[in-house]
């Protein structure tokens, strides 16, 4: 089977120019812009001849010192997640209410309950980073907890009065959270925490992937997303690369022209497509990326003997999905974007870099607050809380779970003796990556953290480290190397 993409013929090189490594002198202006637009201090972005770009700090740290936050560039929450998490779609900090997290798992639950009859953990991903052997295991089981042995149903009538605000928990206020605003196109699917992410989210990606009524392109969205919640939503993460690239293009587009005719003078003639769309592409340009189905790790159930033919299936697998979301946003101008060799290095970034997006839950928060209560106010909280414990089971409270893209955490490279690591404090609510200094770090030294436990010894650490497609060569592996 070959599978032939005629884009990729036509456009070749052009295709050939957006996958290009940008220069170490457009590398420098990038991250210099970003980290000035951010404020960041402390901080560079370095080439080294071995590693690729690195971060590096310039002044010291201190142990436990945050080293920086870093804003996704694109995300998403895992499909199955939405189920248990009502976050902003831009932001994914947790919206509306305690009673609302709560009352609305409940019901989803009980519609997936009621709808599959059964187990179905579903396989909206089987990407790497997002559901391993063993998460996929303990999906399974709390579905199993999920039965009614083990979660003891609400009276009825209880969780709409959680949903609909009739019932107010004891202490929530405490925790209260933003308001839910809906998506400006109506699409029932996005939600955000203030109209400033709604109009973020719209700019940036979400008015050309809106599946709202007024949306003409509804119909060919709906089976794309579908297709993607069916088989891996990563999909939906590379539509929004590619949404938001060409959003960009037409804004610089048309700041483009507006220039041309103001100046009345050929020189910005020079501006020509290809130019723009490059300019548009540039943060996804810096992403670290190889084909997909040629980096994606073999799966542990696949026999060596059948890689090639496992690496074809992701091929046409990606395609199939292509193919949905052209017929959905295809835009001329941007041609080259729609081809499967750009399609394909866009998922192999996400698969190459270690992205992982979560958010505590507040829910989590509010029953340790109660469980902390001493007499009599436990005991009386507990007599409307401990039912609703009861309803959720042992998993009572599930963080945000998904995929993104951060620009500056995805520069980090690893080490089996990392400085740093990504870690959410009590006050960071959102889904920006944090950074924090693990012991003091130099000024001038390199920030690294590790992808990977490393704590296992050196061959199992090059095992788990080829997953994400390299052969570690940090000081601790050179030494330990037999
Ligand atoms: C998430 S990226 C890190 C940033 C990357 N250096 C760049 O230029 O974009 C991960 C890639 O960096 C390189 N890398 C990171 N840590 C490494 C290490 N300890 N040994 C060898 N290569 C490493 C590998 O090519 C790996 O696939």
């Amino acid at each position: 089977m070959d599978l032939i993409c005629p884009i990729g013929l036509r456009c070749a090189s052009e295709i050939s120019s957006l996958l290009s490594p940008p220069s170490p002198l457009q590398v420098q202006d990038y991250y210099h812009n970003l980290l000035s637009a951010r404020a960041c201090t402390g901080i560079t972005v370095k080439q080294d001849a071995n590693f690729g770009k690195g971060l590096y700090v310039d002044r010291d740290f201190k142990e436990g010192e945050l080293i920086l936050k870093d804003p996704m560039f694109v995300g998403i929450q895992h499909s199955l997640n939405k189920i248990d998490c009502l976050v902003c779609s831009f932001c994914f900090r947790f919206i509306g209410s305690i009673e609302l997290q709560i009352g609305r798992r409940l019901y989803m639950q009980q519609l997936r309950a009621n709808e599959s009859d059964g187990c179905d953990v579903g396989n909206s991903s089987k990407h790497s980073h997002e559901m391993d052997s063993s998460d996929e295991e303990e999906s399974t089981q709390e579905c199993i907890s999920g039965s009614s042995k083990t979660k003891v149903p609400l009276p009825d009538g209880v969780v709409e009065s959680l949903m609909n605000s009739q019932l107010v928990l004891p202490y929530s206020k405490k925790f209260s959270l933003p308001p839910v605003v809906p998506c400006p196109g109506r699409c029932g699917e996005a939600y955000y925490c203030s109209m400033s992410c709604a109009e973020a989210d719209w700019e940036s990606s979400h008015s050309l992937l809106c599946t709202g009524e007024s949306s003409a392109r509804r119909e060919a969205l709906l089976k794309f997303i579908k297709h993607a919640n069916e088989t891996n939503d990563i999909f939906l993460l590379a539509a929004k690369v590619i949404s938001s690239t060409l959003l960009r293009y037409r804004k610089l587009k048309s700041v483009s022209i507006e220039e041309q005719v103001k100046h009345d003078t050929s020189s910005f003639l020079n501006h020509n497509n290809l130019s723009i769309l490059l300019e548009a592409w540039r943060p996804i340009s810096m992403g670290h990326k190889r084909r997909w189905w040629d980096c994606i790790a073999l799966p542990d159930d696949v026999d060596s003997s059948d890689d090639a033919s496992f690496r074809l299936q992701i091929k046409a697998l990606a395609l199939e999905s292509l193919q949905l979301l052209k017929t959905a946003i295809f835009d001329k101008e941007c041609e080259p974007l729609f081809s499967l060799e750009i399609y394909g290095h866009i998922i192999g970034m996400f698969e190459l870099n270690n992205l992982d997006l979560v958010v505590a839950s507040p829910v989590e928060d509010y029953f340790l607050y109660i469980d902390d209560l001493t007499y009599p106010n436990k005991e009386e909280a507990e007599k409307i809380t401990q039912p609703i414990l009861d309803a959720l089971g042992e998993e009572y409270s599930i963080h945000c779970e998904g995929t993104a893209f951060f620009p500056l955490q995805s520069c980090l490279n690893h080490s089996c003796y990392p400085n740093a690591k990504a870690f959410k404090r009590d006050e960071d609510k959102d889904g920006q990556a944090t950074i924090i200094a693990q012991r003091s770090i130099c000024k001038g030294e390199e920030i690294t953290i590790s992808y990977v436990d490393e704590d296992l010894p050196f061959e199992e650490r090059q095992a788990s480290l080829a997953d994400y497609g390299f052969r570690c060569r940090c000081p601790k592996c050179i030494e330990e190397e037999p």
